[in-house]
């Protein structure tokens, strides 16, 4: 990466962001933005763009697989797209997405593949989906030195259960069950919650419990971060938006003007042109 005349941040902000200045922006009552990534050179623009906490999402089984669901992607294949971003960044605090069979079975399986993250990508924190249930391994992941971010609501690694893409927590009592259960997993170990799809005023009364930072996607305003999934803020998602995205750019249009001035350059032989080509 080309080193910038100024720094990008001012003073005292860290070289790289981590846990501890997340949980600082939720103490001194700041926000944080956090984009999904899953190559070296968007995450160079993302980590230019000041952009504090980059996740590799197991969503890159969507965007960047074409698979319908985020189930079959391997740990094996979110390994290399965490890699490719950990070498995108130099001031981002880079997470994964523990994808769906790395750590269900048991605490162990779960801290095998956060290690190997660590270890073969050098990401410096993971996401993991579920609840309670997850407590004990939130606990294993962060004793052996692995922050994890608890992710619950929505959980799409569990579509076939939840019974499709459902805005969560809408039944009786259900805020008191996930202050409950997002407490359970900050007191396990987790350095920050994640909410998707959940009511505003539900996502609201979560953050106010926890000491943690919140995140949320589709969860309302009062989370400490927000994310997105960034071919979905910019405009190359086909197909609906979900309610929760705000697109801030459109870069279909702009990439398919570009290849389509490119091609008819290239059938009318304007390009290249003279200054194109070498001499001899
Ligand atoms: N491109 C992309 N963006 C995402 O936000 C995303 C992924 N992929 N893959 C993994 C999960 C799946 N997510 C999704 C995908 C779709 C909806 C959706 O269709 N929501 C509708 C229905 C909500 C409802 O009726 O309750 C919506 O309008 O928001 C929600 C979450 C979020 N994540
Ligand atoms: C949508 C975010 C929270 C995610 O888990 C992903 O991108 O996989
Ligand atoms: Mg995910």
């Amino acid at each position: 990466m080309a080193e910038k005349e100024t720094a990008p941040y001012a003073a005292p902000t860290p070289a790289r962001y981590r846990t501890v200045h997340l949980q600082k922006a939720k103490d001194e009552g700041r926000r944080f933005a956090m984009l999904t990534a899953y190559d070296f050179q968007m995450a160079q623009v993302f980590d230019d763009a000041g952009i504090e906490t980059i996740l590799v999402g197991d969503s890159a089984a969507n965007t960047m697989m074409g698979h319908a669901t985020t189930l079959p992607i391997t740990l094996d294949e979110m390994i290399v797209y965490a890699g490719s971003v950990v070498r995108g960044t130099r001031h981002a605090m880079v997470l994964c997405d523990l994808p769906f069979g790395s750590y269900e079975l048991s605490p162990q399986q779960g801290t095998e593949s956060a290690i190997r993250l660590v270890k073969e990508a050098g990401v410096h924190a993971v996401k993991m989906e579920g609840g309670v249930r997850y407590a004990e391994h939130v606990r294993m992941m962060t004793d052996a030195g692995v922050p994890v971010m608890a992710h619950i609501g929505f959980t799409p690694q569990s579509e076939n259960v939840l019974g499709g893409y459902r805005v969560q927590g809408r039944t009786e009592g259900a805020a008191e069950a996930m202050v409950r259960e997002a407490t359970v997993l900050q007191d396990a170990g987790a350095f920050a919650v994640l909410m998707e799809m959940v009511p505003s005023d539900i996502a609201r009364q979560v953050d106010e419990a926890l000491r943690v930072p919140t995140v949320g996607i589709g969860a309302g305003p009062t989370t400490t971060g927000q994310v997105l999934v960034w071919q979905d803020m910019l405009g190359l998602r086909t197909g609906r938006m979900p309610r929760f995205v705000k697109q801030y750019a459109d870069l279909h249009s702009v990439v398919s003007a570009a290849v389509t001035d490119y091609r008819r350059d290239v059938l009318e032989g304007t390009f290249p042109a003279a200054e194109h080509g070498f001499e001899s």
